[in-house]
């Protein structure tokens, strides 16, 4: 391996809600049966690649678990521990939640919706108690405990989630890395832009063109000071991920 460090990350596979094109963010949305072939096809390729974990960080939504397990079961590597945070959940999509994202082009135009998808510091508005994912949202009890009342989002732009999700970045993972642990992290589609975005230094105008496909796993390998010599090196052919990424950016286009 050409870095110190080398660790895997994966969105999860396609969710019935990316299926149905909906904004979706902290929604607790399953796998759809392609994202369930997408998680098993995922772990194939991690045994392929003969990439090996200590542990493993994921969300606390199903999708991003459930592809975590898959990836795990396939390459035969069950039984490590694995750590979950809301710190890695998808950017909250605040009142687009539940939204056709197509629908939604055709009637606020198609670069408003890239703007809320994949600008930097644009969010979304705001999820008010009326939406009709507030509720499922907000009482569910898996944030019975954190994030604090004060640190939980009604919407967030890719600033406000790489702002959450850095933290846990520096304070856990680098720490585990330098401690010697292999790490496989899933998570979702922004979260891990967020991500990316730090350790490729990318400009606020270079992550607007960057879409990641689901249920591709891919590689970082890391300098001594946590600096990326290889970038985004996936476990797929070129062209599939080509026109995956193509296919997510498309999600956006009114009908
Ligand atoms: O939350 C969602 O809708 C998706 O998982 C990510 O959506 P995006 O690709 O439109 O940001």
């Amino acid at each position: 391996m050409a870095g110190k460090y080398t660790i895997v990350m994966v969105r999860h596979g396609e969710s019935e809600w990316n299926q149905k094109n909906l904004f979706c963010g902290w929604f607790d949305a399953n796998l759809s049966d392609k994202g369930k072939e997408e998680a098993v096809a995922a772990g194939k390729a991690v045994k392929d690649a003969g990439l090996k974990f200590d542990v493993a960080h994921t969300s606390v939504l199903t999708r991003a678990q459930v592809t975590l397990n898959s990836i795990l079961e396939q390459s035969g590597q069950t039984g490590i521990p694995i750590e979950k945070t809301w710190r890695l959940n998808e950017r909250h999509y605040g009142g687009l939640t539940g939204l056709n994202k197509a629908e939604t082009a055709a009637k606020y135009g198609e670069q408003q919706v890239q703007i809320w998808r994949r600008s930097f510091d644009v969010p979304p508005p705001p999820m008010e108690p009326g939406h009709p994912y507030y509720d499922i949202i907000v009482k569910d009890a898996r944030y019975a405990n954190d994030p604090k009342p004060e640190e939980f989002p009604m919407f967030e732009s890719l600033k406000l989630t790489i702002e959450r999700t850095l933290p846990y970045w520096n304070n856990t993972i680098i720490p585990q890395m330098k401690a010697g642990k292999r790490i496989i992290i899933a998570a979702h589609g922004n979260s891990l832009r967020g991500i990316v975005k730090h350790l490729d230094n990318m400009t606020d105008d270079a992550i607007m063109q960057l879409n990641l496909p689901t249920g591709i796993p891919f590689v970082y390998e890391l300098d001594e000071n946590f600096k990326p010599v290889v970038s985004m090196k996936f476990l797929g052919d070129e062209e599939t991920v080509r026109k995956a990424m193509e296919a997510v950016a498309a999600q956006g286009k009114a009908k």
